[in-house]
């Protein structure tokens, strides 16, 4: 049900909050800040660094957190009374404090630590706070914040019934709150509830609005933000994400395509990918997506690391490395300094190759990045969505591809559920198009994948360098027993599509570039085990005589 907002005195006025569903790239961030810094510099009196917090961004990832301070310093330049801050996770706290005692005007935080200072952090003032964003919020609750969340809301006073007390004691609190992401759905229900009331959806399910009024942050006319309540904008009730269509908006632009890989070929075919893409053109930029951090590590050292003659296969002297761009890595287990490095590093150069867990899924706007490879599946279709939205922004072009083996097709299928429809990769022609033992290439019969010289003598490459040295051994042992742990962790539905049983262990390995399948579990556990077998092998020969001991 639509319904109008009357203009409706007495005061105060309670602005409407927003919850905003957007494309990736599209552009929310300035589309939030802008509006804020702008209403913030007309304010009189001028705002001063002792008046505290006037709008706090929580964002789920410290990379992210970065990100938005980057913009924000960007847009008060002119404005040196406003004053942005960050707070998040990895950083050192004395100096947190400190700068939130000397007073930070827009503050960027992730949920964790911006707890810890409310709790614990007495000279933070926060009395002014004028807005609460979320941006990515539906992930903010999917890593599991809600709890930090609702702990945040109460401190600041925002929860719906907290706000409706301090009314009651006559305070004009005047705070807006807004709920961000491409990939709004009903799982942000309970962060709505217990944070908005009233909210004012913008992007979301237009197709079904019955108006025909598109509402999407590129054509809407309602601001994200306002110093006052409006007439005239579309309102509907709380519940209305309960109904919302779990569809996705992609941009135009992004080609997204499949690749059917056995498993035991992955790897071979993922450096293979890689190689003719930086072939094709020198200058790229390709963001790889992997299921763990061991995962992350060991694939960062296949690609920075491995070497390969181009030749006959004698030629060993004419070794060179097999991708000659730089490789960075991220995850969330990397120290702070690495993770910033690597975030800071991958943003400024113009031809790389980024190796990451989700934690780059989010947000993340790195420039001109043209490919992105998910080479284990994201899981659920949002993830999807945000993963390949690191490219193809603000109307660029890009490409996305994603790895499945063939018992993981039904996976396309889910994806279309959510209305995003991929075409197959020919990667054929690019098998075709390298020489193999330094002839031309030429049309060969159609072989099997694993079976193809060049996949062949590839593995046979990787299988020696990870042979090679024993820390690259355990890289990989790691990063299997970490792969194959996460393989089973898939929820839902995802479960019947993603099945370890299915798995062929020995295959997995060798995508590890590992001759034999290392044990899944640590060497007492197995002893452990052992003993556990042999005792039952025990136990009915014990259980016949138990009656005879009675
Ligand atoms: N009006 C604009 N004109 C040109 N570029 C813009 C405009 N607004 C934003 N941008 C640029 O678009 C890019 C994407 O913006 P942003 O990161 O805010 O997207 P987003 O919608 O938040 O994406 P995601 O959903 O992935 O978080 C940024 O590089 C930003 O500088």
């Amino acid at each position: 049900m639509l319904l109008r907002r009357p203009r409706t005195p007495p005061y105060p006025l309670r602005p409407p909050s927003r919850l905003v569903k957007a494309a990736t790239g599209t552009g929310k961030t300035l589309a939030y800040l802008a509006p804020i810094v702008h209403l913030l510099q007309m304010r009189e009196p001028r705002v001063d660094r002792t008046h505290g917090t006037f709008a706090l961004v929580l964002v789920p990832t410290r990379e992210l957190c970065l990100q938005v301070y980057g913009i924000a310093q960007q847009l008060v330049h002119r404005f040196h009374w406003i004053v942005p801050g960050y707070v998040m996770g990895g950083e050192n706290r004395a100096k947190e404090k400190a700068r939130l005692r000397k007073g930070i005007s827009i503050l960027i935080a992730t949920p964790g630590r911006l707890l810890d200072h409310l709790q614990h952090t007495a000279s933070f003032v926060y009395s002014n706070l004028r807005w609460i964003v979320f941006d990515e919020a539906d992930s903010i609750l999917e890593l599991g914040f809600g709890k930090a969340v609702e702990d945040i809301l109460e401190h600041l006073g925002s929860r719906n019934g907290a706000l409706d007390q301090n009314k009651n004691k006559g305070e004009h609190i005047r705070r807006q709150n807004l709920l961000l992401s491409a990939t709004l759905n009903e799982k942000v229900n309970r962060l709505a509830k217990i944070s908005l009331k009233n909210p004012v959806m913008i992007g979301l399910d237009d197709q079904k609005k019955p108006s025909g009024k598109s509402n999407t942050l590129g054509n809407s006319h309602t601001s994200l933000l306002s110093d006052d309540d409006e007439d005239g904008i579309l309102e509907k009730q709380n519940d209305i994400l309960e109904h919302a269509v779990d569809d996705f908006k992609l941009p135009a632009q992004l080609v997204q395509r499949y690749v059917k890989v056995s498993c035991g070929s992955r790897l071979a075919v993922l450096l293979s990918i890689l190689k003719s893409l930086f072939e094709r053109q020198i200058s790229q930029k390709v963001v790889i997506f992997l299921s763990t951090c061991d995962s992350v590590d060991f694939h960062h050292a296949v690609l920075s690391q491995l070497e390969w003659s181009s030749g006959p296969q004698l030629d060993m002297d004419k070794k060179q490395k097999f991708l000659s761009c730089k490789v960075f890595r991220l995850h969330g287990n990397m120290e702070q300094d690495d993770r910033k490095k690597s975030f800071l590093g991958f943003g400024s150069e113009k031809s790389a190759i980024l190796v990451s867990t989700d934690v780059a899924a989010r947000g993340l706007d790195f420039p001109k990045v043209k490919y992105i490879i998910q080479y284990d599946s994201p899981g659920e279709a949002s993830e999807y969505v945000h993963r390949v939205g690191r490219t193809a922004r603000i109307g660029e072009k890009g490409e996305a591809l994603l790895f499945l083996q063939p018992i993981e097709l039904d996976y396309l299928k889910d994806l279309e559920s959510h209305g995003v429809s991929l075409t197959e990769y020919p990667f054929q022609k690019v098998l075709d198009s390298f020489p193999v033992n330094g002839q031309k290439p030429h049309k060969r019969k159609i072989i099997s994948l694993d079976m193809h010289p060049w996949i062949m003598s590839l593995q046979r490459s990787l299988e020696g360098f990870v042979a090679g040295e024993d820390a690259t051994k355990k890289l990989a042992r790691d990063a299997f027993c970490s792969w194959v742990r996460a393989y089973t962790a898939h929820r839902g539905e995802l479960k019947k599509i993603f099945m370890v049983k299915k798995l062929h262990l020995g295959h997995v390995a060798r995508s590890f570039g590992l001759k034999e399948q290392p044990s899944l579990v640590g060497r007492s556990h197995q002893v452990q085990l052992k003993k556990r077998k042999e005792q039952k092998r025990e136990q009915p020969a014990k259980r016949r005589k138990l009656p005879s001991k009675k």
